[in-house]
């Protein structure tokens, strides 16, 4: 353990019935067997494994309804995991959880001020129910945090919009549609294309991105949604789209990120175990966490 680093503790977001493929409601359970609690204590992390929020398809009569029922669910053990004094790590899950991992963490420090947020995505997440096409769930969290869409999800906790457009910065887009590019564009929201990814480096637009989100927050965040990845890194996911930020490059570019007071909690979406092969994506998200969120120490013979 690092002197100065907050204690970790994982809590699991099953929720798949946002996506189109629900195999990522499996996700934290299968990176617990997997070893990423051992992995992450291994590299130095203070971690302990916390609750599971669990989705109920059975309690709504459609998908947003479920996500409506989870968030509030979600936000409450993020929310109790800061006010322990520890450092929430979400594993979901599909990206809605987004919902209710950020309210939870705008609630905790909504004393203090506002939230930033990176989110490192192949997709824009920002539909409302008016744009969406497929009416996916988790191609709507940042809208509603933002506070945009139904207010189930924009009014978590009885206020809206946990995030500010100007908090926010995307990373990695490269795959969406006219209604929400159009919602951020009008928002103001600094998206970091593939195109500028590719262009400039993942570590030239994280850094900046970070210097961001840092600037008139409280605290931040980063959303790290698995199908950021290059699918050859990381095919593990119900939505992947190709040509992606490679893993190699990911690993070095979130190293010791916890090493930020500043940074409030971290949140993994769209791990797909049914869709992995041989266990190349757990892999990938494991040395992505331990990456992150283990600072080695030069240990003293
Ligand atoms: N978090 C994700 N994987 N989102 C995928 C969203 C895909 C598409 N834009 C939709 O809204 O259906």
């Amino acid at each position: 353990m690092t002197i100065g680093l907050p204690a970790l503790e994982l809590v699991g977001a099953a929720i798949g019935e946002g996506a189109g493929d629900s195999g990522c409601k499996y996700g934290a359970q299968a990176l617990r067997e997997f070893g990423v609690l051992r992995a992450l204590h291994d590299a130095g992390a203070a971690i302990e494994d916390g609750a599971t929020v669990v989705s109920d398809p059975l309690g709504a009569d459609e998908r947003l309804g479920v996500v409506e029922d989870f968030s509030p669910r979600l936000a409450a053990a993020v929310e109790g995991v800061i006010a322990r004094g520890r450092f929430p790590l979400v594993i979901g899950g599909d990206h809605s959880c987004a919902v209710g991992t950020w309210s939870g963490v705008a609630q905790a420090i909504r004393p203090q001020g506002a939230l930033g947020l990176v989110w490192i995505d192949a997709h824009l997440d920002a539909h409302t129910p008016e744009t969406s096409e497929t009416q996916a769930p988790h191609g709507m969290p940042l809208a509603a945090l933002m506070g945009h869409g139904r207010p189930g999800l924009t009014d978590v906790y009885g206020w809206r919009g946990k995030l500010r457009p100007e908090h926010l910065v995307i990373i990695g887009a490269r795959s969406y549609e006219a209604g929400e590019r159009a919602l951020l564009e009008r928002l103001g929201v600094r998206v970091m294309y593939m195109t500028e990814v590719q262009e400039r480096g993942f570590a030239a637009c994280f850094q900046e991105a970070r210097a961001r989100v840092r600037q008139g927050t409280a605290g931040w965040g980063i959303s790290f949604d698995v199908d950021a990845l290059d699918p050859a890194d990381a095919p593990g996911t119900g939505t992947p789209v190709a040509a992606g930020i490679r893993l190699d490059e990911a690993l070095r570019v979130l190293e010791s990120c916890i090493a930020d007071p500043q940074l409030k909690a971290f949140e993994l979406a769209e791990y797909n175990p049914l869709r992995d092969l041989r266990g190349r994506t757990a892999r990938a998200v494991t040395a992505l966490l331990t990456s992150a969120l283990a600072v080695q120490t030069a240990m003293a013979a």
